[in-house]
């Protein structure tokens, strides 16, 4: 804002030039600041000539001095822009200036599950059913696309305008070449992350993403991640003692126990497949699982009518 209080307008443009050598500007108008994740910065963004209204991540090059940095920001792009799926953040374009790499991708306005769980404290049994089944549509197509996300957390399970469920940020995702390759990079958010991924020796692959599924499960239900600790050595340790209980004041199914119990199998193989945790009791309970839920329930549980 200006010295008169007057909003200042900020335009970033993209100069394209055309195969006949003409030169075509595609202008954006940034709007409110969305918030910030790694070396990127986030704002409601409006294409000028369409009036569609993105989330820009606005990268400033100046911090992407290490090779590391470059290519996270390669990888997240190159994989990103491969995907196509509806429980998937759609990715929209990519261009850069002088200063900064511009990622213009779809809005969700309904921000992400990390912030639905700091305001409701807990989720209901359907709630958690219906955001699972997303979740899972978007690992089935992920995984069959031999990419694994990696960083799977509810601060990347964004929802849109309409509260379907969209995955987002594709910094730790990668790109498996051949069947049966194996990753080593430790990499992930302390919660979240797999034991074998912790180990290193062994290498990982998709099963981390049904491992960090385990994890967000026990948090809606609960309101915490299971591993928890103030000190992220400590939370590491409990993950690989598989040290964790269900509080006895909070009220849950045996039908969810069982399935967050296996989800969290220290041995990869011997967890479930999506397949096989769409079929369990927790997610057939004979009645429907409604495709999405009312905006409502971002501030309070369903059945409170
Ligand atoms: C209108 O749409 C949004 C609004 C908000 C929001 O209200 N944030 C408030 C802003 C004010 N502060 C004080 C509290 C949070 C937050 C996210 C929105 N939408 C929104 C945000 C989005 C996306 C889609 N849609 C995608 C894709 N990537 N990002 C993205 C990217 C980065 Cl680098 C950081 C963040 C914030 C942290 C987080 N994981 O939410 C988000």
């Amino acid at each position: 804002t200006t010295a008169d209080g007057s909003e200042q307008v900020v335009i970033f443009e993209e100069k394209i030039t055309k195969v006949n050598g003409e030169v075509a500007i595609k202008r954006y108008q940034r709007g409110k600041f969305l918030g910030k994740g790694g070396f990127a910065k986030c704002y409601e963004a409006t294409n000028l000539e369409t009036k569609k209204v993105l989330a820009a991540k606005i990268i400033a090059k100046s911090s992407l001095t290490k090779n590391r940095a470059r290519q996270k920001l390669i990888s997240e792009i190159k994989i990103h822009k491969s995907l196509q799926n509806t429980n998937i953040v759609q990715f929209e374009h990519v261009f850069e200036d002088h200063e900064n790499v511009y990622i213009l991708l779809e809005l969700c306005s309904n921000q992400t599950l990390n912030e639905l769980i700091k305001r409701r404290k807990r989720l209901t049994e359907i709630e958690v059913q219906c955001y699972v089944a997303q979740i899972i549509n978007a690992l089935k197509y992920l995984h069959a696309s031999n990419v694994i996300h990696r960083d799977l957390k509810l601060g990347n399970l964004f929802l849109n305008k309409s509260m379907e469920l969209k995955l987002g940020d594709f910094g730790l995702a990668t790109k498996l070449e051949f069947d049966g390759e194996k990753k080593r990079t430790i990499c992930g958010t302390p919660n979240y992350i797999a034991p074998e991924v912790l180990d290193g020796k062994v290498g990982h692959s998709f099963e981390v993403d049904v491992w960090s599924l385990g994890v967000i499960i026990y948090a809606m239900l609960i309101g915490k991640p299971p591993f928890e600790t103030p000190d992220v050595k400590t939370t590491y340790r409990k993950i690989r003692l598989n040290s964790y209980t269900f509080p006895e004041h909070v009220l849950i199914s045996d039908a969810a126990k069982n399935l967050i119990t296996r989800i969290l199998n220290l041995d990869p193989v011997k967890r479930p497949t999506l397949d096989e945790i769409m079929a369990h009791p927790f997610m057939n309970t004979g009645g429907s699982i409604p495709k999405t839920l009312p905006l409502s329930t971002l501030a309070c549980p369903p059945s409170a009518s």
